[in-house]
């Protein structure tokens, strides 16, 4: 018997979470090449290194799809994948969060009707500031997906000593899907849910470091694991649109991302997070748009370290290539500065893959946000 400890993706941590909330708390885990044996225990962590629970192996087996018959090994003609290994085992929480009390949270599977019960689709007001604690029945917290603000919301109804019972967010009308499933009998009190500050991350790097590549990953990542919204301005599609007309003389790059900064700030202004990926080859743009970012929530700036010789190896769109016959100038690493960041929030190694890439930055946003 070995401890093996597994980091959690935000989605892998949700359905933890969720298993760990249910009357069962058993749980499915599926890994490519994870060395497990039938008796291990693994141990879960989120993507900050906290034990979130371990796993009791009960089963663990190799996913068929990617078995291949003694034939096909060493032949050369295709690697051999790696294969994934599904677990399949029972959960014990490891961090003393309230809401996973399975006496006072369920999720609504196999929940027991009740006569009365007050839903909140918002924030859970504390109880004090708030007539929802002298209705009677159990309190239903709509579970978001952050599972901070649900963790704050059975915190505040654990105060008021009630019973919390948390439900997936359902398709349309809470109040209605809610009514159905759980209770005769529903009071429902509208709050408003908290306006997260907003965010403005900037990747900065050399043309072909990958910043395009990584912020699409971010942004799509976010959409499925943050409430608020991301949005992208990405280099290419900026110039063609918001500053359509601006060249790569030192002053219209400078305008170029001034802009940029300006309509990232906005967002942050309104509760989103920016990804911006322009090059920013000078420290001084980087500083401009830091500053106007943080009047309105906090900024992160990632450098995409990739080295120029890598970069010009990707060429994806021949430009380095022209740039070293001349035919463009002031390319930004050939015949046009680039200004390393003197204190980035992120560093991305090129050997990360776009996965990596984005666990980190979100990882560091996820920081951002604790000390926010
Ligand atoms: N002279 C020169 N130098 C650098 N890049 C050039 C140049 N001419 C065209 N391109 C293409 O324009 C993209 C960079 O635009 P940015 O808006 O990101 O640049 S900057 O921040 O204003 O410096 C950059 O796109 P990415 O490869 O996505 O970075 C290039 O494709
Ligand atoms: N680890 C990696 N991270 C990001 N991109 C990578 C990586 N390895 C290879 N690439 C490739 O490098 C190219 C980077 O291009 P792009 O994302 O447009 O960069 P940029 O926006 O910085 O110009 C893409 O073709 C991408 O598939």
């Amino acid at each position: 018997m070995t401890d093996v400890h597994i980091t959690l993706s935000a989605a892998e941590l949700r359905h933890i979470e969720l298993a760990l909330a249910s009357p069962t708390r058993t749980a499915r885990l599926t890994r490519p090449g994870l060395d497990a044996h039938e008796g291990d225990t693994l141990v879960l962590r989120d993507e900050e290194g906290t034990d979130i629970a371990s796993l009791s192996a009960e089963r663990v087996r190799i996913s068929a799809a990617v078995c291949i018959t003694p034939a096909q090994l060493g032949t050369g003609v295709a690697p051999a994948p790696e294969p994934e290994v599904i677990i399949d085992g029972t959960l014990t929480p490891r961090r003393p969060l309230g809401h996973l009390d399975q006496r006072e949270l369920r999720v609504s599977h196999g929940f027991p009707r009740l006569p009365q019960a007050v839903l909140i689709t918002g924030t859970v007001p504390a109880p004090g500031d708030a007539g929802w604690a002298s209705h009677p029945g159990p309190v239903i917290v709509i579970d978001r997906g952050n599972s901070r603000h649900l963790a704050a919301a059975v915190t505040a109804v654990a105060a008021a000593e009630r019973r919390a019972i948390v439900l997936p967010e359902p398709p349309r009308n809470a109040a209605e899907w809610a009514e159905q499933i759980v209770a005769d009998t529903i009071t429902v009190w509208e709050t408003p849910l908290p306006v997260s500050p907003g965010r403005v991350l900037l990747l900065t790097g050399l043309s072909g470091s990958g910043k395009s590549t990584i912020a699409k990953l971010l942004v799509q990542r976010l959409a499925e694991t943050d409430e608020r919204i991301a949005t992208l301005l990405d280099g290419d599609e900026v110039r063609q649109m918001l500053t359509a007309g601006l060249g790569f003389s030192r002053e219209d790059r400078l305008a170029n991302v001034r802009r940029i900064g300006w309509v990232a700030a906005l967002v942050a202004q309104h509760g989103g997070i920016a990804v911006c990926a322009p090059i920013a080859p000078y420290e001084v743009m980087r500083t401009e748009m830091r500053d106007r970012a943080e009047q309105h929530g906090r900024f992160l700036l990632v450098h995409v370290a990739t080295p120029l010789e890598v970069c010009e190896e990707r060429d994806r769109k021949g430009l380095y290539a022209k740039a070293r016959a001349g035919q463009i100038d002031q390319f930004t690493g050939i015949s046009d500065p680039y200004q390393l960041p003197i204190d980035p929030d992120v560093t991305i190694d090129h050997t990360l893959t776009p996965d990596e890439s984005v666990d980190r930055i979100i990882a560091a946003l996820a920081k951002v946000d604790a000390n926010a």
